[in-house]
């Protein structure tokens, strides 16, 4: 994209983020979908994980890879934004992609180990160790996938996410981020943190996002209400057709 067309797509995607959510916010929202209108966490993450799935495959074609098979590394943390991972991980085994999971951190929970079978029997390898060396990284994957922490993360990071973030800060290889660079202050970003290459913002854009300087930014997690959007001003813009994400930048 040249620089003048990147300035004005830019800018107008920052209008737009003046309805960005704080974290409060977006767990205000995350908990009327579930308390008032009685969606469950399985139907949602499954939303938000094909809309992850579907924004790589268009900042990413099978084809755009260099090597072959197309080789993801996703890299999964310990909530929901982890499972948001190993969703976007199994589709996109469906569309061709060869993902591979890092998962340190398994919550006890029937939904994330159902996730986990979910993935395995699909074949879908998940690695014990995280490679230490960032150049192992760019040597055996095309792109990783940061579902490490979303917007419930606090404070300074702690293992063993700590020592993962340091060395995804050092590969080349591009990162797409879920809902928001991991290890990032949810409203104010983090100058020294992940510089993801795709941001996929889920229900709204959280206040860090105008801090995001990659090269693309999709809304994704198309299931919130007209009455909850309405409540909570979100002001989203329209998603094309029948289309589960919106690309802003
Ligand atoms: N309604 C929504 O908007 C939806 C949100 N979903 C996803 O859910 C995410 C939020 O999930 P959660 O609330 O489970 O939280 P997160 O996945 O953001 O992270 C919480 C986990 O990270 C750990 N953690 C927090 N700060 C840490 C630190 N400094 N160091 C190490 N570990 C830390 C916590 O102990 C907890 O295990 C969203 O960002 C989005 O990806 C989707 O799954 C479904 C719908
Ligand atoms: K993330």
């Amino acid at each position: 994209m040249d620089e003048e067309r990147r300035q004005n797509v830019a800018y107008q995607y920052l209008c737009r983020l003046e309805e960005a959510k704080r974290q409060e916010e977006a767990q205000a929202v995350d908990q009327e979908l579930f308390t008032e209108y009685k969606f469950s966490v399985d139907q949602l993450m499954e939303l938000a994980g094909l809309s992850c799935a579907t924004a790589i495959a268009k900042a990413y074609p099978l084809d755009s890879f260099t090597m072959s098979p197309p080789a993801v590394l996703v890299v999964c943390g310990p909530g929901n934004n982890g499972g948001d991972g190993l969703v976007c991980a199994r589709h996109l085994k469906m569309f061709g992609y060869h993902p591979t999971v890092h998962y340190p951190k398994h919550p006890s929970k029937p939904l994330f180990g159902g996730l986990t079978t979910q993935c395995q029997k699909m074949d879908i390898p998940f690695l014990t160790e995280f490679p230490a060396e960032a150049a192992l990284i760019d040597g055996l994957y095309g792109l990783v996938v940061d579902a490490i922490f979303g917007f419930s993360f606090k404070g300074a990071v702690r293992e063993p996410f700590r020592s993962i973030l340091s060395t995804l800060q050092r590969v080349t290889v591009p990162i797409a981020s879920i809902d928001i660079p991991s290890g990032w202050d949810v409203e104010k970003g983090r100058a020294d943190g992940l510089k993801p290459d795709t941001l996929i913002s889920l229900t709204a854009p959280k206040k860090a996002a105008v801090h995001f300087s990659g090269r693309y930014h999709f809304l994704g997690g198309r299931f919130v209400p007209m009455a909850l959007q309405e409540k909570y001003s979100l002001n989203l813009p329209p998603y094309p057709g029948t289309e589960c994400i919106l690309q802003l930048l």
